[in-house]
């Protein structure tokens, strides 16, 4: 059985349009102008446990909206979820014992409180007894090295540790599912590291399933096995990441070198995308016709020197995706 279902998930927000002047203000009040937005449009997939899923798509497409439904948050309009076999609307208080949900742009821990102080308050909400609270500490401390400003008041922590902090306190009650919006947002080097390296330890340990959503491509290449491509509210991409860069970016460039400066042929199923003095780039389909093909109908035409097959880039295809507006 998956571990996350959802089925035909909508949500649609209803919107007043504002006008100006003072008229039509006063007409709002009486009669406002409403519109329906619709921010997750029929959404279908299943997650298994011990996955880690990327949730990625362009700005407004409705990830934010989904992971708040998932989690209990908002209500959906239409549709079905299910998360640990519980309705997350229908039944938050137990669904949220089996979630940990970090959102990378606000910190869900207490400002004023030092960091050891606010996982004590945790222990109590969720009623974990002493043993198991300082074994999960101890190894929370193993893998994210809380213990060095575990006294200090949240609003001192750095950015990078309050993350670390804001983790560790989505791990305290042993969760089955982690969702984490954006976990390494404005981080540096090291801590998007800790971070990046905490997950993969939780997944590989815990078997811990894990709901991504990020727009750090290292951050999808590094920890993703699966990504949910979504765009208007709708999944536009599901699978690996290798096949979803060879949809996004089908094309593979053959960079030819020439010996001698003649004028390079018109291939039927290679363009011509640049010649520059003696190299030419072809981009091919790799559906369409295969490197080897190319080059040996190619070498008959042409005085090749060098050559070689430039693959496309994860960055390009991923960036596509946020690019996407269609
Ligand atoms: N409370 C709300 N009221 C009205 N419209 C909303 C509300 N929340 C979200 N929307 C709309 O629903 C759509 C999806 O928004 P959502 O925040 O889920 O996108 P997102 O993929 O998380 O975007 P981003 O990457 O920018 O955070 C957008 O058109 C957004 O304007």
């Amino acid at each position: 059985m998956a571990i996350i279902e959802v089925k035909d998930l909508v949500k649609e927000f209803v919107v007043v349009r504002k006008k100006t002047g003072l008229g039509n203000a006063i007409r709002s009040l009486v009669l406002p102008d409403k519109k329906i937005v619709r921010g997750v449009d029929g959404l279908s997939f299943n997650i298994e446990q011990g996955d880690i899923v990327g949730y990625i798509g362009p700005n407004g497409a409705g990830k934010s909206t989904t992971i708040k439904m998932l989690t209990g948050i908002l209500y959906p309009t239409a549709g079905s979820i299910r998360v640990c076999g519980l309705s997350p609307h229908k039944e938050r208080k137990a669904v949220v014992r089996q979630l940990g949900v970090v959102f990378g742009q606000r910190t869900q821990l207490y400002w004023d409180l030092r960091l050891g102080e606010t996982f004590e308050l945790l222990k109590r909400i969720y009623k974990i007894e002493d043993k198991r609270f300082k074994a999960t500490l101890d190894m929370l401390n193993d893998v994210l090295r809380i213990q060095d400003f575990i006294d200090t008041p949240v609003r001192q922590l750095s950015l990078g540790q309050r993350m670390r902090g804001d983790l560790a306190a989505s791990m305290i009650h042993d969760p089955t599912v982690l969702f984490l919006d954006e976990p390494t947002i404005g981080l540096d080097a090291d801590a998007k590291h800790a971070i990046r390296g905490f997950i993969q330890t939780m997944n590989r340990e815990r078997r811990m399933t894990v709901v991504l959503t990020t727009h750090d491509l290292d951050d999808v290449e590094q920890l993703c096995s699966r990504l949910l491509v979504v765009n208007h509210g709708r999944i536009v991409e599901d699978g690996p990441l290798d096949s979803i860069v060879g949809k996004l970016a089908p094309h593979r460039l053959l960079v030819i070198e020439l010996s001698e400066d003649v004028q390079a042929p018109e291939h039927a199923r290679a363009k011509i995308v640049r010649q520059d003095g003696l190299k030419v780039w072809y981009q091919f389909d790799k559906a369409a016709i295969s490197a080897s093909e190319l080059i040996a109908d190619l070498s008959g035409m042409l005085p090749i020197r060098d050559l070689s097959v430039q693959e496309p880039d994860i960055e390009d295809a991923i960036r596509e995706v946020y690019r996407t507006t269609g």
